[in-house]
């Protein structure tokens, strides 16, 4: 009826086909029913102008009834839905929120039942949003407390409120109260206290910590190099210690066993001979005067042409020092130009040298073995000396006696300390010692 009361033209072709029908009941072959059925395919025709072209004759009465039927149909039911959505829409715009947004709301409340059913996360996610709004409110007190302006909701205001006075507001059903202004200040105050439980000390000048990020520059700590050049010296300081150590040690058993043990030592481990002079010359270093360069400023005072054997060189400091020939001697090499050997047989022929040096060397348990092999070499008249530490001997003149024994005349000796030359000169003896013996021991 809609339809037709908005198309009169549809609404008079509805009225002239129910009288053709009525008069096609009436009477089946009278000449009205033939007039009216011509006017009825006239007006057909004028109505149904966008209609695809039908075969000729294919249209019978039935047909053109049916396409009657539909045509309306067609044409109404558009229009129809149009007005009632524009009607609808009125009636909500007068309601207030819009009938969908409710279907919505109903939509989601399921959704949050499904999920609620299948997640606590959900429950979780809705108390810490809920929290949220709390910090917001929390951030501006005197807006939460004196603002009655607020731009939100006011129903959301009070939930906040809710929320604020009552810890478990979000799930408790009891009646919400507000906070006074003192309550709501402890709370802050718990709250600061429980976070700066779990933070580091920080200094108190220093600006509340920021959650470091990526783009966050650490300035470089100076203390930071101090630290390693601290850790590089103590590192150094250990070694040295490691090594003074180890150069003890060997020192120690190149004194108590025989020179034959040292040598297979050094010949087995030459890293240990290397180590054992880094050890003493870091030892020697902080002497006074090196008793090698005393006997070496002596050696200058006396002719070039003198042969010197060297036992024990080490690194040939002596032979480097004077102008002499010098047979080196030791049991490994430091230098091209020692002969290594034991110093108990050393390659040389009798009587060959003029001068025999002992200088810090006289190691190992059988030291008459090498002070007899000097005595060997040494031409008639010759000079041996010996420059040692006190603490090698157990008694200093015990060993001059021996020294004596084997036809050496102690012809000085000097003690400032720390150097103490032993020495006498005696009439008779073919060969001189001057004996230089050190106060102190290797310290
Ligand atoms: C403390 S160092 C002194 C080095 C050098 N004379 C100086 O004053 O600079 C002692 C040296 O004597 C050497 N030595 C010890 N016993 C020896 C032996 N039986 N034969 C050869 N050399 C020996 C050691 O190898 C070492 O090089």
């Amino acid at each position: 009826s809609t339809c037709l009361s908005t198309s009169p033209f549809l609404f008079s072709i509805a009225c002239l086909f129910t009288e053709a029908l009525l008069l096609s009941l009436v009477f089946p072959q009278g000449s009205k029913h033939r007039q009216l059925l011509a006017t009825l395919r006239a007006l057909e025709a004028a109505s149904l102008p966008q209609q695809p072209p039908s075969l000729p004759g294919s249209d019978s009465e039935e047909e053109i009834v049916e396409r009657k039927k539909k045509c309306p149909k067609k044409t109404s039911f558009p229009s129809v839905s149009i007005e009632v959505g524009k009607k609808r829409k009125k009636k909500c715009q007068k309601q207030g929120p819009p009938g969908s947004d409710s279907e919505e709301k109903e939509v989601e409340r399921k959704k949050k039942c499904l999920k609620g059913i299948f997640s606590a996360s959900d429950s979780a996610e809705e108390d810490k949003r809920k929290k949220k709004r709390q910090k917001q409110v929390h951030s501006n007190p005197a807006q939460h407390l004196d603002n009655d302006n607020l731009t939100g909701p006011k129903a959301c205001k009070s939930s906040a409120t809710n929320d604020l006075s009552k810890p478990n507001a979000g799930t408790s059903a009891n009646p919400p109260h507000t906070l006074s202004r003192k309550q709501w200040r402890n709370r802050q105050k718990n709250k600061r206290r429980h976070k700066n439980k779990f933070r580091p000390p920080q200094p108190p000048d220093q600006a509340p910590a920021t959650a470091p990020t990526e783009e966050t520059e650490v300035p470089p700590d100076p203390s930071l190099h101090r630290q390693e050049d601290r850790a590089g010296a103590l590192r150094s300081r250990m070694a040295q210690r490691l090594d003074g150590a180890r150069f003890r040690y060997l020192n120690e058993q190149l004194y108590s066993e025989p020179s034959s043990a040292a040598r297979r030592l050094f010949q087995e481990d030459p890293e240990a001979f290397l180590l054992y002079h880094r050890g003493f010359q870091s030892q020697v270093k902080k002497w006074p005067l090196q008793p090698v360069d005393r006997i070496a400023k002596d050696l200058r005072q006396r002719p070039a042409s003198l042969v010197v054997a060297d036992f024990g060189c080490g690194d040939c400091r002596l032979a480097s020092s004077i102008r002499n020939p010098v047979h080196c001697f030791d049991l490994a090499s430091l230098d091209p130009r020692v002969t290594v050997c034991d110093m108990a047989q050393v390659p040389l022929e009798d009587e060959s040298v003029d001068v025999a040096v002992f200088c810090l060397s006289l190691m190992g348990t059988n030291i008459r073995d090498f002070l007899e092999e000097a005595n060997r070499v040494l031409k008639p008249g010759g000079l041996l000396k010996v420059a040692e530490v006190s603490s090698r001997f157990e008694d200093v003149r015990t060993f001059l006696g021996a020294v004596t024994k084997l036809g050496f005349k102690v012809i000085s000796k000097e003690q400032p300390c720390p150097w103490l030359i032993v020495g006498k000169k005696r009439k008779g003896f073919l060969r001189k010692v001057e004996f230089l013996l050190l106060c102190s021991p290797f310290c």
